[in-house]
C-alpha cells in the first residue's frame, strides 16, 4: 500500500460543517505533516429544503447522500459528519472509519431574556428543531409552548434575535465549535434533555476497501467516544431510530464501565419511557440490547406504532 500524498474531504457547506471539515484537515496535517488535505464543499438536499420539518422530507440520509456519492466516484476520500446526523445503518459500501473525541454532548439553553429553562413563564415560546427535545420538554415543562425551529445554526440564532422565540435549544457542541459559546445561558441537565445518539461527536465515513484512508485516520480515532457512541447508536438502530423518532441515547464511561441511558417518547410528551444500565465497555451492543429490552417491557412498541400511524 503506497501511502497517500493527497486526500480530499467531502463536506457540507454550512458554517458548522466547514468548521468540522477544517478541524479534521488540521488534525490530519498534524499527524501526517507531508500530507496535502483538500476540501470539497457540497450542498445536500437537506441543506436546500428548509421550509419543511426534517422528519417529513426523509430524515438523516438527506445530509449524507451527496457526500457518499462523491466517495463512491472517487471525487473525495472521506466525508466528515456530525455523528448525530449519520444514519444508524450505513448504505452498502460505506464504513464509519473513525469517531473523534466528543465535545460536550448536552443541549444548550439560549435566550436573550432568560437564563435557564425553569425561569420561563407560562406560555413562553421555545424553539427546537428536534422531536426528541420537544417531547422531553413538553413532558417536563407542560406550561411552555414548544415550536419548530429549522435552519442552520446562524439562522436559528437570528430567529431568536428577531424575537420569534423566548428561548431556543441547540446542541452545545455546534454552538461552541462556531465560537458562540458565550450565547449559551445554561446547559440542560441530562434529566431535562437526554441527548441524541452520537450528539457532540464527529464521525468520518469512507468507502469500503479504502484501507489507505483508514490508516491515515487511525490517530484521530477516540476509543472511549467510539464505545459510548456505539452503545447509543445500537439503541437507536434497534428501535429503528430516525429523526422521526423522539429517541435519546447517551452513554458515558465511569471507571472503564459503560453507563447507558435512553429515552423514547411520544412527540406530545404524554408518554416518556426511560431506561438505563451499566456494563462492560467491551460489550456496547449487548448493553444497548438490555436497555432496549427494558424500553420494550415498558411499552416501546405502542409508541413506535403510534409514531408510524401519525406522521408528523
Ligand atoms: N441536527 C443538526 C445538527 N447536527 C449536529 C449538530 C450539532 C453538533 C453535534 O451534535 O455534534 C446539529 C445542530 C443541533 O442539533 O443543534
Amino acid at each position: 500500500m503506497t501511502p497517500l500524498k493527497k486526500i480530499t474531504i467531502a463536506t457540507r457547506e454550512s458554517r458548522l460543517a466547514l468548521w468540522q471539515a477544517h478541524f479534521v484537515k488540521a488534525a490530519l496535517e498534524h499527524h501526517h505533516p507531508s500530507l496535502t488535505v483538500e476540501l470539497l464543499g457540497m450542498t445536500t438536499r437537506g441543506d436546500q429544503i428548509l421550509d419543511q420539518s426534517l422528519s417529513k422530507i426523509g430524515g438523516k440520509g438527506l445530509f449524507v447522500k451527496e457526500l457518499e456519492t462523491a466517495l463512491q466516484e472517487g471525487r473525495a476520500d472521506l466525508a466528515v459528519h456530525s455523528l448525530k446526523d449519520v444514519p444508524m445503518v450505513l448504505p452498502e459500501g460505506f464504513t464509519l472509519a473513525c469517531v473523534m473525541a466528543r465535545e460536550d454532548a448536552r443541549d444548550a439553553f439560549i435566550s436573550n431574556k432568560y437564563s435557564a429553562l425553569n425561569e420561563l413563564p407560562e406560555g413562553a415560546v421555545v424553539g427546537t428543531s428536534s422531536l426528541r427535545r420537544a417531547a422531553q420538554l413538553r413532558a417536563r415543562f407542560p406550561h411552555l409552548s414548544i415550536e419548530s425551529l429549522r435552519g442552520n445554526l446562524d439562522t436559528r440564532l437570528r430567529k431568536l434575535d428577531e424575537g420569534q422565540y423566548d428561548a431556543i435549544l441547540l446542541a452545545a457542541a455546534g454552538v461552541k465549535r462556531l465560537g458562540m459559546g458565550e450565547r449559551i445561558k445554561a446547559l440542560l441537565s441530562l434529566d431535562d434533555a437526554l441527548p441524541a445518539a452520537g450528539q457532540g461527536a464527529l464521525g468520518i465515513e469512507i468507502a469500503n476497501g479504502r484501507d489507505d484512508v483508514a490508516a491515515l485516520l487511525a490517530p484521530l480515532h477516540d476509543a472511549d467516544t467510539f464505545v459510548c457512541t456505539a452503545a447509543e447508536r445500537a439503541v437507536s438502530r434497534a428501535l429503528g431510530g430516525s429523526c422521526q423518532t423522539p429517541l435519546a441515547a447517551h452513554a458515558i464511561l465511569e471507571h472503564q464501565e459503560l453507563y447507558l441511558r435512553a429515552s423514547l417518547a411520544l412527540p406530545d410528551g404524554s408518554r416518556v419511557l426511560t431506561a438505563q444500565a451499566r456494563g462492560e465497555r467491551s460489550q456496547p451492543e449487548s448493553l444497548a440490547q438490555g436497555v432496549v429490552n427494558q424500553l420494550y417491557m415498558q411499552g416501546a412498541q405502542s409508541i413506535l406504532d403510534a409514531l408510524l400511524a401519525s406522521p408528523h
